[in-house]
């Protein structure tokens, strides 16, 4: 009888039931789509409650597949969009506010304050971070500023916070494991990354009450079980990671210096720096890569805010696609943007810019604009943002890329991938299975219960399908260049 690892992976647009088998191949898949709300310019919202009951159906619908049921799962991996932050009452479970969502800059009045008050490089210090609203830390504080009687509430105890890992797990086991994994701890703006803890410092800086807070443990170990009534049997939940350091786990980046970019809603690349944290003079992260078998492996990483989000637009704002794949269709029908940049800083803009205040801006337009040039400019947005980071990246590591490993949403998008590795002038190398942040989930899962035995055993299953070589000369591929840094630095002088 084979038996799976049930990889949960909750995205910032659906969430998905992956089963990952033992050659590393998805045998089957649910997904579905999660509902966000926007109820202030650069505010985003979901419902946690929803969150939840879309877990469960996910889980429930891969179970019910033809020869699986609960009985076939060896455990369960956990992997969720970051630093979204839930705040719940720990005797009903029923949250306080929706759950603030990475992307929301409604903290950026919090974080000026912080910002004013000089903590900026004591929060950098000890968290790898910045004072940015994308942080956890500052989304508590907020809820317990605006919800009535929740401070009080959560002096006494009664309150919890987790990252989605934190409130699903709480969920599964019906309210008896209130933990998280040193990924997902590593994005609140709370925790010590070099001394491995909660750090009472920073929670006074942000007025969080200790008891509010999961117990941190490694991102490969049983964390508790489910509860037997939700699926018919209790399954350890045995891997848990924040969805990025997961693509990069998945993606086999095991040795310090590899490299992965993932394109969901957002953009993230993580650079793999082994046992040394290393601190960024341009913009990226340091945070925990995680923590497997006693060893714990740092990362930088570029954050950008709004990739596939800004497709999205293009079909629910404007109506100018169907579905997201229209969009490679409507790219290709002309032969360039003609000129036309799309700035897509709904949220502001993260690496390297850092700047909450900016806004989306369209540059370049004329008469002759259509709407597949729109689409085309959007999409090469993606990949000039990407270009930003991995600037940023070499510098700071002090090393050339020779190829890019990508994942996620967007990358099934062929123009994006062939102007992708354009504008990089670098390979662009796309996995078989491109679900490296489920895969990764897995395989930290599978690791701790002796499904897979050893990393380079899991390395060895990772396949590529495609690997894109670059066509722009180099004269076109500065120039292209040049034109987005100008329309980033107009739209950042238009929000001064
Ligand atoms: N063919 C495509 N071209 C461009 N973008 C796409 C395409 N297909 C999906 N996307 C984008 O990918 C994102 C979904 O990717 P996913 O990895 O599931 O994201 P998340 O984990 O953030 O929810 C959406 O924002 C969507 O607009
Ligand atoms: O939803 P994704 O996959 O774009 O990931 C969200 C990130 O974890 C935010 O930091």
């Amino acid at each position: 009888m084979e038996r799976y690892i049930l990889s949960l992976d909750q995205g910032t647009t659906s969430t998905r039931a992956l089963l990952v088998n033992a050659q590393g191949n998805i045998a089957a898949m649910a997904q579905r789509e999660i509902v966000l709300s926007y109820p202030h310019p650069g505010w985003v919202e979901g419902d946690a409650e929803q969150i939840w009951r879309s877990a469960v159906d996910v889980v429930e619908r891969v179970l019910a597949e033809p020869n699986v049921g609960a009985d076939r799962i060896a455990g369960i991996g956990i992997t969720n969009q970051r630093e979204t932050a839930v705040v719940w009452d720990r005797s009903t479970g029923a949250p306080v506010y929706p759950a603030i969502i990475w992307q929301s800059r409604q903290t950026a009045d919090i974080c000026e304050r912080l910002k004013r008050d000089g903590h900026e490089e004591t929060v950098r210090s000890k968290t790898g971070l910045r004072i940015d609203p994308y942080f956890s830390g500052t989304k508590i504080a907020w809820i317990l500023e605006q919800v009535p009687g929740s401070r009080e509430k959560a002096e006494r105890g009664e309150l919890l916070f987790g990252t989605i890992d934190s409130w699903l797990i709480w969920k599964l086991t019906a309210g008896r494991v209130h933990v998280t994994d040193v990924s997902n701890a590593s994005r609140t703006l709370l925790y010590n990354i070099y001394e491995k803890r909660w750090d009472d410092d920073l929670l006074a800086m942000m007025g969080v009450p200790k008891g509010m807070l999961p117990e941190v443990r490694s991102s490969s170990e049983v964390f508790g079980e489910t509860d037997a009534a939700l699926f018919g049997r209790a399954i350890p939940i045995a891997g848990v990671a924040g969805d990025q350091q997961a693509a990069l786990f998945g993606q086999g980046c095991y040795e310090q210096g590899s490299v992965k970019n993932t394109y969901g809603t957002g953009c993230f690349m993580l650079m793999n720096t082994g046992s040394k944290a290393i601190a960024s003079d341009s913009g990226l992260l340091t945070t925990i890569a995680w923590e497997v078998g006693g060893e714990l492996v740092y990362a930088l990483e570029g954050s950008v805010f709004v990739a596939g989000a800004a497709i999205q637009w293009l079909r629910d704002g404007l109506g100018f696609i169907a579905d997201a794949a229209d969009s490679e269709r409507l790219a290709e029908s002309v032969e360039s943007a003609e000129g036309v940049y799309v700035v897509p800083a709904f949220v502001g803009l993260g690496t390297p810019h850092w700047n909450s205040d900016v806004r989306g801006s369209v540059f370049g337009i004329t008469r002759g604009t259509t709407k597949a040039h729109l689409v085309r400019a959007t999409l090469e947005s993606l990949a000039y943002q990407t270009k930003d980071v991995l600037k940023a990246m070499e510098r700071d590591a002090g090393m050339k890329l020779s190829r890019l490993a990508v994942d996620g949403g967007a990358v099934k998008n062929g123009f994006l991938m062939q102007f992708q590795c354009d504008m990089l002038g670098v390979p662009v190398e796309k996995p078989v299975v491109n679900e490296s942040t489920a895969l990764g989930a897995a395989f930290l899962a599978g690791l701790a219960i002796g499904y897979w035995d050893s990393k380079e055993q899991i390395r060895a299953l990772r396949q590529v399908e495609r690997e894109y070589s670059p066509r722009m000369d180099e004269a076109e591929r500065q120039k292209l260049y040049a034109g987005w840094s100008r329309a980033v630095k107009a739209a950042i002088a238009f929000a001064e």
